[in-house]
């Protein structure tokens, strides 16, 4: 039976002081004394480990204060009286040992009294309890942290030791190390307690842990004794699951993201999380959205207070015009604001603007949305089937790259392409060989065999590729025998007549963006002879030595007017915005599954007189295999690419020449150094290729 603690010690708890027996002196030199008396009681009489014992005695102050004011000792006592007196109170009154354990594991008064009302006093009576807690101190565990798997798991102090140690060896044996193991353990008690069972619960977030702190090196960035820190990263990580991430679906986000995980404050992070779920937004998809826009992190979602020109710049509107609008008078400013608000931005009081703001955000995301921008990010996303000119033409503007969902191509056939892809490319190099790309610039490209950054020290991508052209000029296209390959040249087909309709709508709002008909590119010609191809893309996971400090892809623009690209949802594609920039800021493309991941060409950006921009970008090798499906719509080689008219001005005069689509893609693809420079353009497209040539070149008087 439990014995109860004297009413004075408890009220005096409650109190925080203690009864005044003793001066302060004299109580501090008890509670010394004590220590040690109660060190070599656990350990003498109880036959606790001598550390355990030191453990438990030393981190449990609160207990000790107690136990040395039931003591009545002359407030003048000797050391040898006051260690008397302690003994003696021992041997005729036992002390509750949970009480000091508890606390010493990091357990508050209020639970451990909670946890020991069904035991007795003796710690030694509960020898699983002790068992488990020699395994885990003498894996590494800090003593004191114990509490974490106390509270959540009380049944790991039940296990059987052997079941125990097998768990922490099964997560070494994923790549984690000992202190990370901690980490994970204490942040997430339940692995202790059940073995990960394939695709369940644990395994899967097993493999989300292993790709942020493996595959994304997380583990390295802090240092490897220091529990602390990954215990905190790994509460970080906890708060998306607690509130309604799916574990195994999360790794690359997180991977992507690791400032969050090593700077924000794990409740900062809570609050953003629940302040979208708080607005509707299905609980499963905030922790990815989140992690998709991270900016938001950084903003003060519960300061209701935004200034109009943040707020423009917020919900999209280009940085210039905002400039502009800043120096309106309030009722122009006003005039303009009532105008968004026809656009589709929604009715809004604007002291509720903020919260509109997210409600626009979230809608991102909802099915029955009619407009979508992605405000906080790199990324805007616009959807094909209704006219959206105005967003795909800031989404030019601002970034070069923007995603188009809603174009109608299912799922189902992205996935059948990168099936076939992945057979293909598992093909021995022979047989790939044998498709090598011809003089109309379709087939076969190895590894290494051409550098997009022409102007980088290494040389040759790690990346292998595929190209097939339009299907009305079939015969120039090189296909993989049937019998190897029997549904290759079917899906690849189809593949590049779907994708073809989706580029041309949307080439079509962007002329419309541009103020010109929708049908302008068919007007002048550009669609006369199709030149439009697929590039089937794949960077092996396993690079060689030699391939350090090389990117899958190198730094590039793509020649044409648009790429419409999906990949296998493999991380590693970056822009940068400002190319001339010093140092160059890389952000994250992030994948999203469904969408096309959209880029203007160097030719829309010459006839668009860069008001649309072809951004740099590239890829990263972050040794994982990576698939990923290009679409190139260049036009005609007879179109004359000039400078639009409502992109210049007298103040803004053309920048370039205009020049024949065929002669600009003719002499970049010159510059690559890969073809014959004789040979016809007529039957090939642009393709990804390298950066622009000097600023001497007659092609290209870049200004940005
Ligand atoms: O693989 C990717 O994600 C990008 C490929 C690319 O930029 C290109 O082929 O031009
Ligand atoms: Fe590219």
């Amino acid at each position: 039976m439990r014995l109860g603690l004297p009413w004075q010690v408890l009220f005096s708890r409650l109190l925080g002081t203690l009864p005044p027996k003793l001066s302060n002196r004299h109580h501090k030199l008890a509670l010394v004394e004590a220590q040690r008396v109660l060190t070599d009681y656990l350990h003498g009489t109880r036959a606790i480990p001598f550390s355990h014992a030191d453990h438990i005695v030393s981190n449990s102050p609160c207990a000790l204060s107690a136990f040395v004011a039931q003591v009545a000792v002359p407030p003048d006592a000797a050391v040898a009286d006051l260690r008397r007196a302690l003994t003696r109170f021992l041997y005729y009154q036992p002390v509750d040992e949970f009480e000091f354990f508890f606390e010493s594991i990091g357990l508050p008064l209020s639970s451990c009294a909670a946890a020991a009302s069904s035991r007795g006093i003796f710690l030694s009576d509960d020898a699983p309890l002790l068992a488990a807690v020699s395994t885990l101190i003498h894996y590494g565990f800090p003593w004191t942290k114990l509490g974490l798997l106390y509270r959540e798991e009380s049944s790991i102090f039940s296990s059987v030791p052997s079941c125990l140690v097998t768990r922490l060896r099964a997560l070494e044996a994923l790549g984690f190390h000992r202190i990370c193991v901690i980490g994970i353990c204490l942040a997430f008690p339940t692995v202790l307690t059940v073995d990960a069972e394939p695709d369940g619960e644990i395994d899967r977030l097993f493999l989300d842990l292993r790709t942020v702190f493996v595959d994304f090196s997380l583990a390295e960035r802090v240092p490897d004794d220091n529990v602390d820190a990954f215990v905190q990263i790994c509460r970080r990580i906890r708060v998306f699951y607690d509130l309604g991430s799916s574990r195994g679906a999360m790794g690359e986000l997180m991977g992507m993201n690791l400032r969050i995980f090593l700077e924000l404050d794990e409740k900062a992070i809570a609050e953003k999380l629940k302040f979208f779920i708080e607005l509707g937004m299905e609980e499963e998809k905030v922790g990815p959205f989140i992690l998709g826009c991270p900016d938001i992190l950084d903003f003060d979602l519960e300061n209701p207070i935004i200034a109009m020109p943040e707020y423009l710049k917020r919900v999209g509107l280009d940085k210039k015009k905002v400039i502009l609008l800043s120096k309106s008078t309030s009722d122009q400013l006003q005039e303009y604001f009532d105008c968004l608000l026809q656009m589709g931005i929604h009715a809004m009081n604007l002291s509720a603007s903020l919260r509109l703001l997210h409600l626009a955000l979230f809608k991102i995301f909802s099915p029955q949305c009619c407009r979508c921008r992605l405000l906080y990010s790199t990324q805007t996303i616009i959807l094909v089937s209704s006219s959206h000119e105005a967003s795909s033409s800031e989404a030019c503007i601002e970034y070069g790259f923007f995603y188009v969902i809603n174009h109608g191509i299912g799922e189902g056939i992205f996935h059948k392409v990168f099936e076939e892809s992945k057979k293909f490319f598992s093909l021995p190099l022979e047989e790939k060989m044998k498709l090598k790309r011809n003089d109309a610039h379709r087939g076969y490209t190895p590894l290494y065999a051409e550098t997009l950054d022409t102007s980088t020290e290494f040389k040759g991508d790690p990346k292998e590729s595929i190209y097939i052209g339009s299907n009305s000029q079939d015969d120039l296209n090189q296909w993989p025998p049937e019998e190897s390959l029997p549904l290759w040249r079917a899906t690849m087909q189809s593949y590049h007549q779907d994708v073809l309709s989706v580029a041309k709508r949307l080439a079509s709002l962007i002329a419309l963006s541009l103020n010109l008909d929708d049908n302008f590119f068919e007007r002048i010609g550009a669609w006369d002879v199709p030149t439009a191809s697929v590039r089937l893309l794949h960077y092996p996971g396993e690079l060689s030595a030699s391939d350090n400090g090389k990117y899958g892809a190198s730094a590039h623009s793509d020649y044409g007017i648009i790429t419409l690209l999906v990949t296998d949802g493999v991380p590693g594609l970056q822009i940068c915005r400002e190319k001339d920039n010093y140092p160059q800021l890389w952000e994250n493309v992030h994948h999203i599954d469904g969408a096309f991941i959209v880029n203007v060409g160097d030719l829309l950006e010459r006839w668009t007189n860069c008001l649309f921009r072809s951004t740099l970008h590239r890829v990263l090798a972050i040794g994982k295999d990576r698939y990923s499906v290009a679409f190139f719509l260049d036009p005609n080689p007879d179109c004359l690419v000039e400078c639009l008219e409502s992109c210049c001005s007298d103040s803004q005069p053309p920048r370039f020449p205009p020049i024949r689509s065929g002669d600009y893609l003719k002499e970049r693809l010159g510059k690559l150094g890969i073809f014959p420079s004789s040979i016809s353009l007529r039957c090939f497209t642009s393709s990804a290729h390298p950066p622009p040539p000097p600023t001497s070149s007659p092609l290209c008087i870049r200004k940005r």
